[in-house]
């Protein structure tokens, strides 16, 4: 998820950004895509499935990403498994992939970028590619801009680059995901309905009509993301919770200023936003950060465990569960929770109200606006599972399980 955001392209087929962003890796744990990889010399065609459900892979996207892969692609010899592929016939070999997210897709929390990263990250593998992970981010990028982030772990930046063809715009990791570990991460998924706009034409229309988008791409992400970069390695959360909501807030408004305008966050996520808001004023420094990419979920960055859980029992309060089962209303870490001292329904309905609030508290409880909520940390990047029970493909039909 950015905290820096990218929005708008230089250039659209190569996929450069109009601005550099930097973002977080969730903890593959709570959020991940896992993508089985298979190749077969009887395999006809090149064929994926996403979900379950078979997709094509005739999109320029998934077609970069191929291309750019076999022509980095390697010998491979596994005399275990009776295995001999030479490098150039990787050119000719048709490859099976299937990919789950546990996580809704398309709903603007980021499945693109962790789809992608993990489909090149897997393909590599499979060719025996070489690349750092460096490398493979400016693959990953001609796929969504976003996944160049989502190969490394911890903070990530995607830095712009100057080469025409692209080849130094690739992501770099800042920190890695144990740095900051007083972080929490509590996600409100208020929806898992794909969005209207999807990211790539929502950016495209700001870039053509916003007059405010030039102004935020020049004079103000470069120092923002100058001063985000100290934040984070100073882990000075103040600073980074000031700049993450900003840029949020920023970010919402080009979206606006876009022609039509583009409403990604809703009411549900102002009702967050304000609450978050609230609670800091009234601390004085603080305490949760909020941020919502291309749709209305909301992701919330807390200073702390215990910051984290005064969080959660706002959160709860004003937005409690429409069903008793409060287990799959709190998924992730659910330590969290129990640390919350929240074990069922009841003790969810006897929280006080926040101090913060002086108004008519029944107008600030809102029932069966938020679908889940995810708690999370700052997790690592790609990585190769070695079990073959997690595989995707049937190793015997190369077919979905
Ligand atoms: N696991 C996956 N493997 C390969 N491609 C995927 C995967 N998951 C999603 N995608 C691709 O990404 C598309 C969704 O991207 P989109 O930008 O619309 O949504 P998002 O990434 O969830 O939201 P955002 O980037 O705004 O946070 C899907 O239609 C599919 O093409
Ligand atoms: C709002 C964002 O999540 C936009 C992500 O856009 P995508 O990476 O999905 O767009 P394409 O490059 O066209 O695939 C902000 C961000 O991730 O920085």
């Amino acid at each position: 998820m950015s905290v820096i955001k990218y929005w708008g392209k230089r250039d659209e087929k190569l996929i450069l950004a109009m601005n550099e962003s930097i973002s977080v890796t969730f903890d593959p744990t709570h959020l991940c895509t896992t993508t089985t990889v298979a190749v077969s010399p009887v395999f006809d065609r090149d064929r994926m499935w996403l979900n379950g459900k078979e997709m094509s892979l005739s999109g320029r996207r998934y077609q970069n990403c191929l291309r750019e892969i076999r022509a980095r692609a390697n010998d491979v010899e596994d005399e275990t498994k009776g295995i001999k592929i030479a490098k150039n016939d990787w050119e000719k070999l048709h490859v099976h992939i299937s990919s789950n997210n546990n996580f809704p897709t398309a709903a603007g929390l980021a499945s693109s970028a962790s789809g992608f990263a993990c489909l090149v990250f897997a393909l590599a593998k499979l060719m025996n590619v070489q690349e750092d992970n460096g490398k493979l981010s400016a693959i990953a990028r001609q796929g969504s801009g976003s996944a160049c982030r989502s190969l490394h772990g911890g903070f990530v930046k995607w830095v712009m680059g100057k080469e025409e063809d692209g080849s130094d715009s690739i992501a770099v990791q800042l920190v890695d995901e144990k740095y900051w570990d007083d972080l929490v991460i509590i996600i409100a998924v208020v929806s898992s309905q794909q969005k209207e706009t999807s990211s790539s034409s929502g950016m495209l229309q700001t870039v053509e009509t916003s007059t405010l988008m030039e102004y935020r791409a020049k004079e103000v992400v470069p120092k923002r993301v100058i001063e985000m970069e100290e934040a984070i390695k100073n882990r000075d959360f103040s600073t980074f919770a000031r700049l993450t909501c900003a840029e949020n807030n920023q970010f919402h408004a080009i979206c606006l200023d876009t022609s039509p305008p583009i409403f990604y966050m809703n009411d549900t996520s102002h009702r967050i936003i304000s609450c978050v808001e609230k609670w800091n004023r009234s601390v004085g420094t603080p305490q949760a950060a909020y941020t919502c990419d291309a749709g209305p979920n909301v992701v919330l960055m807390a200073r702390d465990r215990e910051a984290a859980t005064l969080l959660l029992r706002r959160l709860l309060f004003h937005f409690p569960p429409n069903s008793t089962d409060i287990d799959s209303y709190v998924v992730g870490d659910k330590l969290i929770l129990k640390d919350a001292g929240v074990q069922n329904i009841n003790d969810v309905e006897s929280l006080p109200p926040p101090p913060e609030i002086e108004d008519d508290v029944l107008n600030y409880k809102y029932k069966d606006e938020i679908r889940y909520f995810i708690c999370t940390r700052p997790g690592k990047g790609a990585v190769l599972l070695t079990d073959e029970s997690q595989a995707l493909l049937d190793p015997e039909t190369g077919l979905p399980k």
